[in-house]
């Protein structure tokens, strides 16, 4: 298995208060890892240190390493703004830009110098079709985003992303907002994106954990308790802690 992320001794603090104690996780390229565990553990948090997203939370503070395919993104060296888009992100609750689906899409492209109508063109084609929505959107590239469903917002939001051509998508609770229906199409989607990208996901939903990852990280007060293959987690967890979690005693 290749190596897309490393993490070393990973420490991070608001403050006096330490969110995030001592991580050490790899995450395999092309592979699905989801982050479990009960509310306030540090999982969103250890996701946005994967894009330095922390960086903007003012009295945050990192020791420790992550390395991205080789490269330690930490390094005072790293372009943050190439990194974001290698690494990009999908939150909760879909944000797309009030601007047209295209404009969405192409929106990323166009900072980075992209001025080429037909190369837009393709761009914007090629990532709605990644992200399973050119069909239900293709007569309608010029009216706004806003007025998507929920689910739809959504895929919007992953074309979006892949419209950089990322590394690795993360993925914050991508489905809480949405229906079972939309739901499924993401989780579809998934399955269909790990061929290209890696995908690292924070879910509340052990369900969702076993249907769409790989590797399962638990994640308990900042540690990583356990982390191993989503059926070893599930079927043959070695923790107490972890098999408590997930048969529902906690959290
Ligand atoms: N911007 C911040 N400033 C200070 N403390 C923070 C900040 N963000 C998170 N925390 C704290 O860090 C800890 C971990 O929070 P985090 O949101 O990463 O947990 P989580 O596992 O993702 O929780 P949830 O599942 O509820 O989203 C919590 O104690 C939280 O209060």
């Amino acid at each position: 298995m290749e190596t897309c992320f490393e993490v070393k001794d990973l420490n991070l603090y608001y403050g006096e208060n330490q969110a995030l104690k001592h991580l050490n996780l790899t995450i395999g390229r092309n592979r699905v890892m989801a982050l479990i565990g009960p509310s306030g553990c540090g999982k969103s948090t250890f996701l946005r240190c994967l894009n330095r997203m922390n960086d903007l939370i003012e009295n945050c503070r990192i020791t420790g390493e992550i390395h991205l395919l080789e490269q330690n993104i930490y390094d005072q060296k790293m372009n943050v703004v190439q990194l974001r888009t290698k690494v990009g992100m999908v939150f909760q609750k879909p944000n797309p830009f009030p601007m047209s689906i295209y404009d969405n899409i192409a929106y990323g492209p166009r900072c980075q110098g992209v001025k080429e109508k037909k190369l837009l063109n393709q761009i914007v084609e090629r990532s709605l079709k990644s992200a399973a929505l050119y069909e239900e959107v293709k007569d309608r590239l010029h009216d706004s985003a806003m007025a998507l469903s929920g689910g739809q917002q959504q895929r919007l939001c992953i074309a979006r992303a892949i419209a950089m051509e990322p590394e690795v998508i993360l993925m914050d609770e991508p489905t809480s907002a949405l229906d079972p229906i939309a739901t499924a199409k993401i989780e579809e989607l998934i399955e269909q994106l790990k061929k290209t990208y890696t995908i690292v996901i924070v879910t509340h939903s052990m369900q969702q954990a076993s249907r769409v990852s790989d590797d399962t990280a638990f994640f308990l007060l900042g540690e990583i308790v356990e982390t191993d293959k989503t059926l070893t987690i599930f079927s043959k967890p070695k923790d107490k802690r972890t098999e408590d979690y997930i048969s529902g005693r906690f959290g």
